[in-house]
């Protein structure tokens, strides 16, 4: 909100200094703090010792921009042939901050991998982002309340649940943000932006609670059912967010470790149901789905059931370091009877069908937590250049300008590589990709994740106290470094991945001799 067009001179602001009429500049617009000095949060002292004065540097120093427009009403006009410095980010805008944007949204930097109509959805995920999502991720972080309906259906009208998961068939003739993107041109650079782009929030319990269930859950319908009527409803039932969906795999008693599990699904003598028992935990969404994409031993082997919340089937919430708004579930499934056709894909190959997304999977949390890295550079350099101490910006000292390097370094090198994957994750067909790619796209998670690990840390430091106090100005670094961790164990742990990447590498090891 603009201030009122009135204009003053900045000899008359100085007169404005006392209880009854005190007044400050913050960027070229005056404030009357008269009312407001006794419910600052910051006390009335500080406010009274800079009455009638210039508080650009000092109100930088203590506060975030945004709280400028959430008190706007204090503005009661401009200092006279003036006009403000400090940007102010319209929905949609790129960062001008350096490194705040990957090198292919950055100005004079070239990329052969992103096309105008990935430009053109990157602006319209950013927009939708700002106006719909981020006030309601803030929101349910906030009170640990679940996504409203009304927020998923929008997405759902948007397209933007259909994009979730990835390019396909599912999005052949849907209308993508007015156009942005066609269904059908949809690739995974378009997935990667749209990932990237709604990490924005910076969210971590309800970016999960916003439909993760599903992104990593309904494929395994749409690829395995074998009923096309039924698939067809389930498929419209999620798309259009009526239903929700999860997949439920991992237990108390195995998690990377799927041959473990012991849920057990036993036929009926007439082989017309399964019967379902055990638990399922860490299931994102869980608490509020309608459908579980779950993982059952039949025999020795595991096979994959969609089981319908119904008699039997409780949920109940876990307590993460994250917040509840991402709906993790601890499940328990007794002699849940489930109808046979509701396997996905052959009895006793359920390892397929779990395998089959893992990549995607794995590779849309690299983009998520390289998004939330890249914004932490961004918090991190603003903040080293607005902040003053010892009579200096913290840039001005060298031990943070490492950090800086540090950070940076590790965002764009991990970028460089998800891009390098991503070519390939649109130039291999499926079966390619689950051979030659399972390995590169396990280190590359391992490698962001790491990162992730040391963007935290350095961050923290940065940051001092703020880094670690869950309002004002280092809120997102305390949030960062508190939920970081998901993405090195949700997936895959790193290690695990690590690991795979290796073994893979090893497999057809040529006699290459030293
Ligand atoms: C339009 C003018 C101002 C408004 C609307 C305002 C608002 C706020 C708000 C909302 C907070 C809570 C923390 C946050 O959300 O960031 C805060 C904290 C604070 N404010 Fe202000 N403020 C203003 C000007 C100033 C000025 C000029 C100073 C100092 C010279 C100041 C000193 C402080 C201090 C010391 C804190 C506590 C910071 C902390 O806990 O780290 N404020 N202010």
């Amino acid at each position: 909100m603009a201030p009122p067009a009135k204009t003053f001179t900045r000899e008359e602001v100085r007169n404005h200094t006392s209880d009854d009429s005190l007044w400050c500049i913050i960027d070229s617009t005056v404030y009357d703090l008269t009312e407001f000095v006794d419910a600052h949060p910051g006390g009335e002292s500080v406010l009274k010792q800079i009455a009638g004065q210039d508080a650009t540097s000092a109100f930088y120093n203590l506060h975030r921009h945004e709280v400028l427009s959430r008190y706007a009403d204090l503005a009661i006009g401009t200092v006279q042939g003036e006009k403000p410095e400090v940007i102010t980010p319209q929905p949609g805008d790129l960062s001008p901050v350096p490194y705040a944007e990957p090198l292919w949204l950055t100005p004079h930097f070239k990329s052969p991998y992103f096309k105008e109509s990935h430009h053109k959805l990157r602006h319209a995920v950013r927009v939708f982002t700002e106006e719909v999502i981020k006030p309601e991720a803030l929101e349910c972080e906030a009170t640990g309340r679940y996504i409203s309906q009304e927020v998923i259906d929008k997405m759902s009208q948007a397209g933007i649940l259909h994009m979730r998961l990835g390019p396909g068939k599912h999005l052949h003739g849907v209308n993508m943000l007015n156009g942005a993107v066609k269904g059908e041109e949809f690739d995974y650079f378009h997935d990667l932006v749209a990932c990237q782009e709604m990490c924005r929030p910076m969210m971590r319990g309800f970016q999960d609670g916003n439909m993760a269930g599903m992104t990593i859950g309904l494929t395994a319908v749409l690829n395995f059912a074998k009923d096309q009527a039924w698939k067809t409803k389930i498929a419209n039932e999620v798309f259009s967010g009526k239903k929700k969906l999860c997949l439920a795999i991992t237990e108390a008693f195995a998690g990377s470790d799927v041959a473990g599990l012991r849920t057990t699904a036993e036929k009926t003598p007439d082989g017309k149901h399964y019967i379902v028992n055990g638990t399922k935990k860490w299931i994102t969404n869980g608490v509020f789905c309608d459908y579980f994409v779950v993982g059952v031993r039949t025999g020795k082997a595991l096979s994959v059931l969609l089981i319908e919340r119904g008699p039997g089937v409780e949920t109940k919430p876990i307590k993460t370091s994250y917040s509840p708004a991402a709906g993790t579930a601890y499940i328990t499934f007794d002699n849940v009877k489930v109808p046979v056709e509701n396997l996905l894909g052959e009895e006793n190959k359920g390892i397929h069908v779990i395998l089959s997304n893992f990549n995607h999977e794995r590779w849309v949390m690299a983009c998520g937590s390289l998004a939330a890295q890249r914004f932490i550079v961004e918090e991190c350099l603003k903040w080293s250049n607005q902040r003053i101490v010892f009579g200096k910006r913290l840039i001005d000292q060298p031990v943070i300008r490492q950090k800086l390097a540090k950070m940076i370094a590790l965002v764009e090198s991990n970028q460089a590589w998800l891009e390098t994957i991503t070519y390939q994750m649109c130039n291999m067909p499926y079966k390619q990709q689950a051979q030659h790619l399972a390995g590169p796209i396990g280190l590359l998670k391992m490698s962001i994740t790491r990162g992730a690990h040391e963007i935290a840390d350095e961050s923290v430091q940065i940051w001092g106290g703020r880094g670690l106090t869950q309002s004002g100005m280092g809120k997102y670094i305390e949030h960062f470094n508190r939920t970081y961790k998901f993405d090195a164990i949700l997936g895959g742990a790193e290690e695990i991945l690590g690991d795979l990447g290796v073994r893979q590498a090893v497999k057809n090891f040529p006699k290459a001799m030293l």
